[in-house]
């Protein structure tokens, strides 16, 4: 088998792969760079051609002369004489990695840039999270957090720029950027951003998880209001409100701020109707529910002056973190399908406010759904909880966003980005969860029966 091949078959299977399903082949393997001796750990760019479009993927590739047994599972194959792996499994690679940002290569073309004012730990060695996600990330000992950026897209990265934005700024609710890897290249002749250090927050846990957990604890107690049970959420939803709001104010201060015209809002409304013409076609049970979405989408044209900035974009309760020191929020690279130009552009905070308010309305969907719903009396009574548990941490939410009730116009543009973030997650799950489904599409009844 040739190598491009073997890459292929590799990536195919990755679960960082966002191509899954889609007919590709590998166009061509570019060098980006090598760090470290014994073993050897070369950076490449992998060029996905899918006929209509091209990709970029990273693939930190280590060398090794003879076969690693505790590697196996990363063997990407064998080629020049050697057996390569998957190198985010490799602990002796990883350190070549931390090491060059400890003290960066004097020349080659791969530059490990760095913020002053943390030493980094050489002693410890490195831990790859597991899970569902569109990179691969490491953690080296509880100092240090790797992320190595999968999808390479010529150009500066977003997550980077705003991670070095908010921590040079002071911002204490992400997690401090340490330094980022880059290199010159001539794929588009950009910049390539390959990969971001930064601070490994050692106390977190997923805001996603914990909302679950409080989700569980009301189950438990039936007869009991999300307010009178241990795990009530309020606090949380009320600090992360608060979060929220301090970040997109850091933001407003250090990005561009513009207001969108009505020829801009137009152009949103519009924007919106076409995602929701291209949802119908992949969930057909939209379409009884469109000329209403259409409705609400159309008010938003009619809105002028809106004021829109740098926000996270992806927002829900999966992005943040708890810690002892508050909420943390990650990942600011964007909704991942959007092309780069689009990521990167203002838009109203009240996007990533939507985002957090569907994320109310998952949690308790998700454990119902977990629950034996034999017992018909028990069930409705979980229905009833979990509307209640939905709308206190979204109503929580919100007022401590807000800090007071919203304006006319607020409440009629967050209605649209709510129906929005509805209709793309309607899409979502058909096409990674369909047993999810019906989540988006009853929430979508119940903003068009409003
Ligand atoms: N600084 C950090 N410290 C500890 N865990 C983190 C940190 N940043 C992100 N995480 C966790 O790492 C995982 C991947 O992070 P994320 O930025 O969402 O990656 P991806 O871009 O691959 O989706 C998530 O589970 C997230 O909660
Ligand atoms: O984190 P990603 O950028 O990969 O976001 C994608 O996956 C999310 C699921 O992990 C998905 O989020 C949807 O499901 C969440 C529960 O699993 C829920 O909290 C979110 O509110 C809901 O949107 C997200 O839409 C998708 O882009």
């Amino acid at each position: 088998m040739s190598v491009n091949d073997t890459v292929k078959e590799f990536i195919e299977q990755a679960r960082w792969f966002g191509g899954k399903g889609r007919d590709f082949e590998v166009a061509g393997f570019r060098r980006l760079g090598t760090v470290g001796t014994d073993p050897r750990l070369d950076l490449d760019l992998v060029t996905l051609d899918y006929g209509d479009e091209r990709e970029y993927y990273q693939l930190p590739l280590v060398h090794y002369a003879e076969p690693q047994e505790h590697l196996e599972h990363a063997l990407v194959g064998s080629w020049d004489g050697g057996h390569v792996y998957d190198a985010v499994h490799d602990r002796a690679a990883m350190a070549h990695l931390l090491a060059s940002f400890d003290t960066p290569p004097t020349e080659g073309p791969l530059r490990f840039e760095r913020l002053p004012g943390h030493d980094l730990d050489l002693s410890t060695h490195s831990t790859l999270f597991s899970g569902e996600q569109s990179n691969s990330s490491l953690a080296f000992g509880d100092d240090a957090l790797l992320k190595l950026f999968r999808k390479i897209t010529p150009g500066r990265n977003p997550d980077v720029t705003i991670h070095d934005v908010l921590t040079r700024a002071g911002s204490d609710h992400v997690a401090a950027l340490y330094g980022w890897l880059e290199t010159d290249s001539l794929v588009e002749g950009q910049v390539l951003q390959l990969g971001m250090l930064q601070q490994f927050l050692r106390t977190a846990t997923d805001g996603w998880d914990l909302a679950l957990a409080s989700v569980r604890n009301l189950f438990v107690e039936g007869d009991l209001h999300a307010d009178e049970v241990g795990g009530d959420f309020a606090g949380e939803a009320a600090r992360l409100g608060v979060a929220l709001r301090e970040t997109h104010e850091t933001l407003a201060e250090h990005f561009p701020r513009e207001t969108r015209d009505a020829a801009a809002q137009s152009a949103l409304a519009t924007a919106m109707g076409e995602r929701l013409d291209a949802a119908v076609r992949v969930v057909p049970e939209l379409a009884e529910h469109a000329p209403a979405l259409r409705e609400v989408f159309g008010r938003v044209a009619d809105l002028s002056d809106v004021p829109i900035q740098q926000i996270h974009a992806d927002l829900h309760l999966g992005q943040t973190l708890r810690t002892v020191k508050g909420w943390k929020i990650v990942d600011f690279e964007g909704e991942p399908a959007k092309p780069l130009a689009e990521r990167v552009l203002p838009d109203s905070p009240w996007r990533d406010v939507a985002g957090m308010l569907r994320s109310f309305d998952y949690a308790p969907r998700v454990v119902e759904r977990t629950h034996d719903d034999s017992d018909p009396d028990a069930a409705d009574q979980r229905a009833f909880r979990a509307r209640e548990w939905s709308k206190r941490n979204r109503e929580t939410f919100l007022l401590a966003y807000a800090d007071g009730p919203l304006g006319v116009d607020e409440q009629l543009l967050l209605s649209a980005y709510v129906a929005d973030k509805a209709v793309y997650e309607a899409v979502y799950e058909a096409r990674n969860r369909p047993s999810w489904v019906s989540i988006p599409l009853d929430a979508i009844a119940k903003v068009v029966a409003a």
